[in-house]
């Protein structure tokens, strides 16, 4: 990072309207937004969504979901646990003490959350199991739709229904508590996402800063019915560095409970991310080597991996 990351200047993020629109590929509209879309990624990597397929209740009643999972005993919590790096309870962190998540893997799908439900909930509690599973549902409309604007805009059609199926959702669940002190204080480390695409959600109480190309940090300021969507290490590699996962980081003051909730799209373990040979040219060589993300997860949270500036370079670069 550059000497100049705490320079908060007045930028502010693209925003992209996806709300009252039937957006079907072919048509004009869908083009037109796919352009928006290509450029807020080539420049920011990152932007905001305006949508409006969630209903207002189920975009209340979630923060009420979040609300009561957090308030579970530390104990209870701890029941959530996963093989993979960053999917379960993670909270307790001396760096980062005002941070606490939990991983929902699968959470579009019914049966997934229903089990993840009763491991912290023995006796059931279909209303969080409901909210969680169709809040993912919904939101993974958005992610596909930009998944495929993404392919089409790279020439990448031929691979859309096999990109589309190679990966799982994971719904990560996030608390930050105030930090009741005059400064600002660390919510959870400057990163890049591993993943595919992220999509994010939160609550009233700001926090985000997204890092610019320059090593500008960009205050995000979502209102209630925008997203932030988010490029992730594996589609940087997928399409062979034609977009950039930019650096993110949560940054908190006053007393308020900030609640926010990211929607992963992961590719399956065993499942190989490659750059197809149409975006590798004289111009653009090979930049990664294929991998696997389950493995190239364990390697960041690996001390080499946590120390590397950029671990998708470190792991896989050519
Ligand atoms: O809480 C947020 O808004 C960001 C969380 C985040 O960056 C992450 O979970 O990867
Ligand atoms: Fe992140």
């Amino acid at each position: 990072m550059g000497s100049d990351q705490n320079t908060l200047l007045p930028l502010h993020l693209p925003v992209i309207d996806f709300s009252n629109k039937n957006l079907k590929p072919g048509e004009q509209e869908w083009d037109l937004s796919r352009a928006h879309v290509k450029k807020a990624l080539q420049d920011y990597g990152c932007f905001e969504a305006s949508f409006d397929k969630i209903p207002i209740e189920l975009r209340k009643s979630i923060f009420q979901s979040l609300e009561e999972l957090f308030d579970l005993p530390l104990q209870t919590k701890l029941r959530n646990v996963s093989k993979k790096p960053f999917h379960g309870y993670v909270g307790q962190y001396p760096m980062v003490p005002l941070y606490e998540s939990i991983g929902i893997d699968g959470s579009n799908v019914p049966a997934k959350v229903d089990t993840f439900t009763k491991t912290l909930w023995p006796q059931g509690n279909k209303t969080f199991s409901k909210t969680i599973q169709s809040f993912s549902e919904k939101l993974s409309e958005l992610d596909v739709t930009i998944r495929r604007m993404i392919m089409e805009s790279f020439g990448l059609v031929s691979y859309i229904d096999e990109h589309l199926l190679s990966t799982n959702y994971l719904l990560r669940v996030m608390k930050y508590r105030g930090p009741e002190t005059e400064e600002t204080e660390l919510g959870l480390n400057a990163h890049t996402d591993k993943n595919i695409v992220t999509i994010l959600y939160q609550n009233h109480v700001e926090g985000l800063e997204v890092q610019t190309k320059d090593k500008i940090w960009i205050k995000v300021k979502p209102s209630q019915d925008s997203f932030i969507v988010m490029i992730g290490d594996s589609l940087q590699a997928l399409l062979n560095g034609r977009l950039h996962s930019p650096y993110h980081r949560v940054m908190m003051t006053g007393t308020e409970t900030r609640y926010s909730l990211g929607l992963f799209s992961i590719p399956k373990a065993g499942h190989v991310v490659t750059s197809p040979d149409e975006l590798v040219d004289e111009t653009h060589p090979r930049m990664f080597k294929p991998f696997d993300h389950v493995e190239f997860l364990q390697f960041y949270y690996t001390e080499a991996g946590q120390r590397s500036q950029s671990a998708l370079k470190t792991y896989c670069g050519m």
